[in-house]
């Protein structure tokens, strides 16, 4: 039987490494939706279009050739033949994402994509049929509101600022919060124009990691899938 297992939540909750282990441990696809909003961010870049234009972005966006490699154990994102996952991480992509998130016909044509990445590994892809964890922010709400299991991972805004600073700068000091601030807050702030990622939706089960070890939001998060996967069966 596939599983498809849906992770939504704000920035620095722990939505990708905790997404990505829990698939790892389930034998299941790895699908990071955050990572095509980047990519998509860098290809309109990279074609020099201007961010502000939204009938521009969404033709770029419709055009890219992207290709997710979804093996949690070495997950990939390839455009038009070239591995951009570092360049998708800089910080000049962190604080340009949002202007390709908040484009709705660009949000729709990545939440096709996403659907049918989905669908495949529910047949067969990299897990063999077996199923998907797939992570973001309307994942559980909109690209796969179908989904077994619907998690929505949250954390206080302290703890996911200083997650966020450590990650990036080695430290929580105050300069390196004050740094932090425009990738987690303000970000997350621009998205919620446009996705609500903060509560959870009928039928999604929250899992607050503000006070978990990163080991013990992995199972917290197992929890809720084998007793969500009980109860059904
Ligand atoms: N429960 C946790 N406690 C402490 N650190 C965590 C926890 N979950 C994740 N982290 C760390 O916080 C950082 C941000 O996590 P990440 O998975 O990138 O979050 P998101 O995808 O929600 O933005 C990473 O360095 C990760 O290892
Ligand atoms: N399903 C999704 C996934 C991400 N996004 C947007 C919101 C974020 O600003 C960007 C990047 O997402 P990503 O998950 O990489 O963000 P984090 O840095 O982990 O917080 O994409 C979205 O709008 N919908």
């Amino acid at each position: 039987m596939s599983t498809v297992v849906a992770v939504d939540g704000p920035s620095g909750s722990g939505k990708s490494s905790v997404s990505r282990e829990v698939a790892a441990r389930l034998g299941l696809a790895y699908l990071d939706t955050g990572a095509m909003y980047r990519a998509a961010t860098w290809w309109c870049t990279h074609q020099g279009v201007d961010l502000a234009d939204g009938t521009a972005v969404t033709a770029a966006v419709r055009a890219m050739p992207l290709v997710m490699g979804m093996d949690p154990a070495a997950p990939t994102v390839h455009v038009d033949g070239h591995d951009v996952a570092a360049a998708i991480r800089t910080t000049e992509i962190s604080a340009a994402v949002s202007a390709v998130a908040t484009t709705l016909d660009a949000r729709a044509e990545l939440g096709a994509r996403q659907r049918a990445l989905i669908d495949a590994e529910r047949t067969g892809g990299f897990s063999a049929g077996r199923g998907v964890v797939a992570e973001g922010r309307d994942i559980t709400t909109v690209v796969a509101p179908d989904a077994d299991v619907r998690v929505l991972l949250t954390a206080s805004e302290e703890a996911r600022l200083a997650r966020r600073a450590r990650e990036v700068h080695g430290t929580d000091d105050a300069a390196a919060l004050a740094a932090t601030h425009d990738q987690v807050l303000r970000r997350d702030a621009d998205d919620s124009t446009v996705v609500q990622f903060h509560v959870a939706a009928d039928g999604v089960v929250t899992v607050d990691s503000s006070h978990l070890t990163y080991e013990g939001t992995v199972e917290a998060v197992l929890d809720v899938v084998a007793r969500t996967l009980a109860v059904r069966s």
